[in-house]
């Protein structure tokens, strides 16, 4: 039994006489049932009576377990022994933030600036890591060793570590692990999971146990202790994860803290403990603290307030980040226990800070929502919304040689979802938080002629795979943190001027022509080359973007400057880089995963794994290094230097998100267009839904060239984005492409397609029913008029369809020839095909938007190069102005 619901009044704590003696109590009400029932007393007993101390009315509580007594006709409860009071259970904590909160809450706060940053005992830390997880796994210890140092070749490198060294280091921690699995103590049949992910519907935590033996969890330190007992703080962690277990089943009752490093002491010059392995007893008062202190967290992060260090008792002359705590509480002006040094910020940086804070920290709060719906909805709920692959039938597993294993699943079921190759799901025997649930990544999830999907999973334990949830990381969000930080609190006062608005960018001269057919092209390019602070390219569709941005990085570094080539998307990073080796330079590294790199670029693709000095060496000297903007916050990235940052789909990136590449750069230059796709934020009203692009551009007119000769869209086509989305300035860049015909496509007869398909735009309304966010008459129509192009001669890799819904694209997916693309919007930027398909899918009236933002309606048209059909509902799309211009030019 629990109670769960908001907040509705709140009592202080007070004192009481009560049978065992004096006794804290708060009364509080609030209205369980998530809301849903009317409100109820509830008096928080002893330590919970604290608890009381941090609510405000609003918030979510859940009581577990709790009495319950009849009063005057009026339920009251009572918090027991057994319960307890969770505040706010759908804010995720992380354990590793328990832990810091616990040492330090001003530290816990700070390291969200820190994220991703390169240091020996980080990178030493992870392999040992790795390594406890091998010999779990039964790999020996010489050739996990081997291979993970080996792995970790590039960060060794830029470390300027020595491979040999580093392997020595690492053996000698791992060997007290291998000593303590073979003790005496284990028998054969010690049951021992590694990296156990564990997510906790009631007390809102969440992490990654190293490791659980006999149901009782196991954490590695990779420093020394050498008292008898573990260190408060790393109790903490191992009590968070028995807390996890034990809501699963038994709740541990011991918990292990290995410190490696005690087996590497010198017996003659050290006293004291030095067992590495050290055990504690987990009793109700350690697990009801932990959870106290996720309270403290959960609320002081409920209005997103900056902790001053009063939270917890660190004491700050012993803490290594006293300067650095210093320094930020200085600069934003903040109370902190540790005191401040230097002067404030200017204002208008303070409160840039704060806001994008706000926003941030909000983004993932909705991140932590999604992560509640996967137990608040239910199965059927999360497959509806493409969020989950359920039913699939497990098809074996087998361990891999580096140990870890290969888990096979089939789906005859023709749902789809959000999930795709490369990403990282949940993948679990049935339910992601109460089943047995392993982090994996997506390796193949492919659909053949019949419509079996075969799919396969790599994790770290053999789990029977039945089903795989989208899982929702807030990984992304520290990153954001950090750039900012480094922007506002690092940043040379240059840079801030020009972000704050308090100086105008200048320019040098130059006399070079750099493209000669394209007047603004080649301005572009001069204003990238020539800028003494940033450039701003605007390219709307087809305009040669990147074209462009490949000359300008060739430019750049025939004057002998570094460049960093960055995007939003993995895709552009890529097309950039063909770009450039079409025009004959290919001296560049590409940084990224196996899996976000295309096959073409593979051959660039920096491998972290080698010789420590040569990796290093191999992105110490690349002229180009390219790589998303996501990637640009990475430990291995942030150890470089560039002259000049080119950021292509600026106009999707967020403004922390493109901070994270230029901060890396000197100066940098902008590429994209804020009438395509806007940044993606889950919550609508925030500060992150306009990208740096679009408010320098508007704030420098002077710094920014508009591209305005498109070489891709008949003139009749491009005719409704130039009117509506750009003054009317965009035009055919010759003759050639304004006149283009399907006709010119080889094998093509435009007199074999129906009438109503002969003009370059053509509209037709198939007079569907929208259900859901499908519309089947449309869908079959849709077919209807893909197999018309086809059998009129045109290709099918020369035809898109794109739809709004992803529902509706799996309802035409499921109706088109395999070779034909259908997808939503945000899957086509930045390609074009000669003919383009768009379902509108609405019906009647227009009570939601299409699609939420009509520059989603300008990426969708513009996407076609000779011919366009719109298919929808003439009434639906006549009951809004902007759509009803559209349905006249299609229809003109
Ligand atoms: N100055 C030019 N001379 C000749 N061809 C050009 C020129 N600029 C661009 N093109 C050609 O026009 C086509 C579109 O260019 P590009 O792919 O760079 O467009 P884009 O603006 O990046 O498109 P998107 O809007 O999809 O990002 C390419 O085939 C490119 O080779």
């Amino acid at each position: 039994m629990e109670l769960r619901g908001p907040v509705v009044a709140v009592e202080e704590p007070r004192t009481v006489n009560t049978r065992d003696g004096t006794r804290d109590v708060a009364e509080i009400t609030m209205r369980p049932g998530r809301g849903e029932e009317p409100p109820v007393t509830v008096s928080l007993w002893g330590s919970w009576a604290e608890t009381a101390e941090l609510l405000v009315t609003g918030m979510t509580l859940l009581v577990t377990e709790p009495s319950r007594e009849e009063f005057r006709g009026e339920a009251r409860y009572a918090t027991t022994a057994e319960s307890y009071v969770v505040v706010e259970p759908e804010f995720m904590v992380d354990v590793t933030d328990i832990r810091e909160w616990v040492q330090c809450s001003r530290q816990y706060y700070l390291s969200k600036f820190t994220s991703a940053s390169l240091s020996y005992p980080l990178v030493k830390g992870s392999l040992v890591h790795e390594v406890f997880g091998d010999l779990l796994r039964g790999r020996d210890l010489e050739t996990s060793v081997e291979e993970r140092v080996a792995d970790a070749g590039l960060k060794l490198g830029l470390l300027d570590r020595d491979r040999t060294a580093v392997a020595e280091d690492v053996q000698s921690n791992a060997r007290a692990i291998e000593r303590w699995l073979q003790q005496g103590t284990l028998t054969e049949d010690d049951e021992w999971r590694s990296e156990l992910t564990l997510i906790s519907e009631t007390f809102g935590i969440k992490g990654r146990a190293d490791a659980v033996r006999r149901g009782d969890p196991v954490e590695l330190k990779t420093g020394k202790n050498t008292d008898a007992e573990p260190r408060f703080e790393d109790k903490v962690q191992a009590t968070c994860y028995a807390l996890l277990l034990g809501e699963h089943g038994q709740t541990p009752e011991t918990g292990t803290l290995l410190y490696t490093k005690n087996a590497v002491l010198n017996r003659t010059e050290e006293t004291g403990d030095l067992s590495p392995a050290k055990e504690f007893s987990i009793g109700p008062g350690l697990l009801q603290f932990v959870v106290r202190a996720r309270n403290e967290l959960a609320a002081m992060e409920y209005d997103i307030s900056v902790p001053t260090g009063y939270e917890s008792n660190a004491i700050c002359e012993y803490c290594f980040e006293q300067d650095t705590c210093m320094v930020v509480s200085g600069r934003l002006d903040q109370e902190s226990k540790a005191g401040s040094v230097g002067g404030a910020l200017p204002s208008a940086e303070r409160e840039y800070f704060d806001r994008m804070y706000r926003a941030t920290e909000t983004e993932r709060r909705e991140i932590h929502r999604e992560y509640a719906k996967l137990w608040t909805q239910s199965a059927a709920e999360r497959a509806a919304d493409d969020k989950a692959l359920l039913g699939l039938q497990p098809q074996g597993r087998s361990q891999r040689v580096d140990g870890t294993w290969e888990l096979r699943a089939e789906n005859d079921d023709t749902a789809v979802s959000k999930i795709r190759e490369g990403d990282t799901v949940l993948a679990s025997d049935g339910h992601p938080t109460r089943g047995d649930t392993e982090l994996g990544r997506v390796v193949r999830l492919e659909t053949d002629a019949d419509g079996t999907t075969e799919i396969i999973v790599h994790a770290d334990e053999p789990i029977e795979l039945r089903r795989l949830d989208v899982y929702p990381s807030d990984y992304g969000i520290n990153g954001l943190l950090t750039a900012m930080h480094d922007a506002v609190l690092k940043g040379s006062q240059r840079r801030r001027d020009i972000l704050f608005g308090r100086r105008d960018p200048t320019f040098g001269e130059t006399n070079a022509t750099f493209i000669d057919n394209n007047t603004a092209q080649n301005r572009a390019v001069e204003l990238a080359v020539t800028a003494n602070d940033c450039a701003l390219i605007h390219g709307p569709p087809g305009t040669g973007k990147t074209y462009t941005l490949a000359r300008a990085v060739r430019a750049l570094c025939e004057r002998g400057e570094r460049v960093l080539l960055s995007a939003f998307t993995n895709r552009a990073v890529d097309n950039a880089l063909e770009q450039l080796r079409e025009q004959g330079f290919s001296e560049f590294v590409r940084i990224g995963t196996e899996h976000g790199v295309s096959d073409s670029m593979q051959d660039a693709r920096l491998e972290h794994r080698g010789e420590p000095e040569e990796r290093a060496a191999t992105l110490r000297n690349a002229p180009v290094v390219a790589g998303t903007a996501a990637t640009c916050g990475s430990s291995v990235l942030k150890e470089c230097e560039f002259d000049v940052a080119i950021v292509d789909e600026a106009g999707q990136l967020t403004e922390p998100g493109t901070l994270a590449a230029i901060n890396l750069a000197d100066r940098f230059v902008l590429v994209g267009d804020h009438e395509q796709l806007p940044p993606v934020v889950r919550d609508d009203d925030s500060e992150l839904g306009t990208s740096l692009f679009e408010r320098l551009i508007e704030q420098y007119p002077d710094a920014a060239v508009t591209l305005d000769k498109q070489y891709r869209m008949a003139q009749r086509i491009q005719y409704f984005s130039s009117q509506t989305f750009y003054d009317g300035q965009l035009r055919p860049a010759t003759p050639a492409v304004a006149g283009q015909q399907l006709a010119e496509l080889s094998a093509v007869s435009s007199e074999a397609l129906p009438s109503a398909l002969q003009d370059a735009v053509a509209f037709v309304d198939p007079n569907g029913a929208m259900t859901g966010n499908v519309n089947r008459q449309e869908a079959d129509r849709v077919a209807e008029i893909v197999d018309a192009y086809r059998s009129a001669g045109v290709a099918a890799d020369d035809i898109g369809v794109i739809a709004p819904f992803r529902a509706q694209v799996a309802a035409i997916t499921r109706r088109v020839p395999s070779e034909i693309d259908v997808d939503t919007v945000d899957r086509f930027q930045g390609s074009a095909r000669a003919v383009i398909v768009v379902s509108f899918v609405a019906t009647d009236t227009l009570d939601s938007p299409i699609f939420e933002d009509r520059r989603r309606v300008n990426v969708a048209l513009t996407r076609a190069k000779k011919a366009l059909c719109l298919v929808g509902d003439e009434d639906a799309l006549r009951s809004d102005p902007f759509y009803e211009r559209m349905l006249e030019w299609a229809e003109s």
